[in-house]
């Protein structure tokens, strides 16, 4: 017995009826996250659940769980770029996403590949600490980020920490001050950026706001924030989700709106978890946030998943 099932007449016909449309293709340059949680892990979950294949370059090995980091093993230069290199060759993403670079020399050797113009569209997640508390960037990465990486992004997606590391100022404390971090950041060099992560306390409890700062102005989208303990990697899952987005034809902007539709959407639906004895995934595939999955890949997105992000 060899296993093999017999194939019955027709099935050759209904297999090529299933054939999926080619879909477009991203790479992220991460860190790898053993919990699953954030880094290289939540990027290609949220890559596969946005329809986007995921291709990745590995750039360190984090020993992690949802209770924190506990190990930070870099890869080689050269090894993080030889994997670049051959996807960039074979697979012509049409967008790149940069997650945790953790060594300066690796940043400076990523910026000096967006120089040369061969980083299609990049996003730049510039991840300095995990939420955890651990430092995920050597010395000089903050500013490897800040003055030669940055000013090649189309969009660049700090959070209030980062914002503040990048600027070499204190943290804002206000949404004016947000919205002036995001502008400062942005007259760096980059076409947008979006500071998120702000909080603003209310009678109902707490507003969770993002300052989009590009040419046209600076935006504020502010919702209600969703009370759980499975919000590890929400970060990187923002940023991975505006480069599907815009992988999928979508502007910056709506790209931005529609990744702040997903999170807040995976945040949702794993609110009642438990996975792991700290702060969990957010819920990255378990979501029929882009249902029916019918819809062409090429069409833009329906308004209700704009709409989720917009401010109120
Ligand atoms: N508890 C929450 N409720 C609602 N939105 C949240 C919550 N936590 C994070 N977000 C949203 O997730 C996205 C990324 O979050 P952020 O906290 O800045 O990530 P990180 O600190 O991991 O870089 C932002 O759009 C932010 O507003
Ligand atoms: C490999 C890797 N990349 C990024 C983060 C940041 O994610 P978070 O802010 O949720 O800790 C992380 N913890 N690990």
């Amino acid at each position: 017995m060899t296993g093999r099932q017999h194939t019955p007449p027709g099935a050759g016909a209904a297999r090529q009826a299933e054939h999926a449309p080619t879909p477009p293709v991203a790479l992220t340059i991460a860190g790898s996250d053993s919990g699953g949680g954030a880094g290289i892990q939540a990027d290609l979950a949220t890559f596969a659940a946005l329809g986007v294949h995921g291709a990745s370059a590995v750039t360190a090995v984090t020993v992690q769980d949802t209770t924190g980091v506990h190990g930070v093993h870099a890869l080689p230069v050269d090894v993080v770029l030889a994997q670049v290199d051959c996807v960039l060759a074979d697979l012509a993403p049409t967008v790149v996403k940069v997650g945790m670079l953790g060594e300066a020399c690796l940043t400076l050797a990523v910026a000096r590949l967006a120089a040369a113009g061969r980083l299609p569209r990049l996003v730049v997640d510039p991840v300095l600490v995990s939420t955890s508390g651990h430092s995920l960037a050597a010395d000089g990465v903050t500013q490897a980020l800040r003055d030669h990486l940055l000013p090649h992004a189309v969009l660049v997606t700090p959070n209030t920490d980062e914002a503040a590391a990048l600027l070499d100022v204190g943290p804002a404390r206000s949404v004016d001050e947000q919205a002036d971090q995001a502008q400062a950041l942005r007259a760096l060099g980059a076409t947008t950026v979006v500071v998120t992560g702000g909080t603003v306390r209310t009678a109902a409890g707490a507003d969770r706001v993002d300052v989009l700062a590009e040419a046209a102005g600076t935006h504020v989208f502010r919702s209600s924030e969703i009370a759980t303990d499975n919000d590890h990697g929400t970060g990187c899952t923002f940023a991975s989700a505006a480069a599907a987005f815009l992988a999928r034809g979508e502007s910056t902007r709506d790209a931005v709106l529609s990744a702040r539709g997903f999170v807040r959407h995976a945040l949702r639906t794993s609110a009642g978890w438990r996975l792991g004895a700290g702060r969990g995934p957010v819920a990255h595939t378990r979501t029929t946030f882009l249902d029916p999955p019918a819809s062409p890949l090429t069409s833009p997105l329906t308004s209700p998943l704009t709409s989720q992000g917009a401010p109120r």
